[in-house]
């Protein structure tokens, strides 16, 4: 099962190189699958929806457009014109099958924006009777550059929602994920054997 999970990260991360780099957030993918059962068959999984960072208007993270497209794709009522309400709704909620979502950072569980942490949106698929997100997996925790140690997982344990870090895949990961971030001051600041100021390219 281990690969299969490395495969779908690795289709999270060619999703996060759509996410035009900004030095204010991550570049991230998502992937929404709906699977049998949890023992590693993959063979008939469904791929519910994809999602990336900023591919929907406004500020958007990966989760949060994995969930809306879904919904969208759903033609889910908006009369109150909130899709992240009903998207509980329009989500599978089968007995015997999961939905799990796959993304390439742990989800959020605060935004310097203050809009709704993915963490909240995952338990929002969880109400109203309805299976919900069972499982997250992701490949590298969230680096502490805006909100300090996450607690994404923290909360997702919290609110009862598995959660599984897929190893293999951080360099790459975050590479893609902080390619709009600011490098050169690390390089200014870094003192790199015994030499002051510019670091040498590479
Ligand atoms: N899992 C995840 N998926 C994303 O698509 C994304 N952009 C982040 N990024 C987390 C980071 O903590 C926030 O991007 C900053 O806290 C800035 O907050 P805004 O994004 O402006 O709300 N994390
Ligand atoms: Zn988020």
């Amino acid at each position: 099962a281990g690969n299969a999970h490395l495969n779908y990260l690795r289709q999270c991360l060619s999703l996060a190189e759509r996410s035009p780099p900004r030095a204010t957030n991550f570049r991230v993918g998502a992937l929404l699958v709906q699977r049998r059962d949890e023992s590693g068959h993959t063979t008939d999984d469904r791929i519910l929806s994809t999602g990336y960072t900023l591919e929907l208007p406004g500020n958007t993270h990966a989760e949060q457009c994995c969930l809306l497209n879904f919904a969208a794709a759903h033609a889910v009522r908006d009369d109150d014109n909130d899709k992240d309400d009903c998207i509980a709704e329009a989500l599978p909620s089968d007995p015997i099958r999961r939905v799990l979502l796959y993304v390439t950072m742990e989800p959020c569980a605060r935004r310097l924006s203050g809009q709704t942490p993915c963490v909240q949106r995952i338990l929002q698929t969880r109400t109203a009777g309805r299976r919900g997100i069972d499982k997250v997996y992701f490949g590298v925790r969230e680096p502490d550059t805006f909100v300090g140690e996450s607690q994404g997982c923290r909360m997702l344990t919290a609110a009862g929602v598995e959660w599984e870090h897929v190893a293999g895949l951080e360099e790459e990961i975050l590479a893609v994920a902080m390619a709009g971030h600011d490098h050169r001051e690390d390089k200014a600041g870094k003192v790199e054997d015994g030499k002051e100021g510019e670091g040498k390219q590479g």
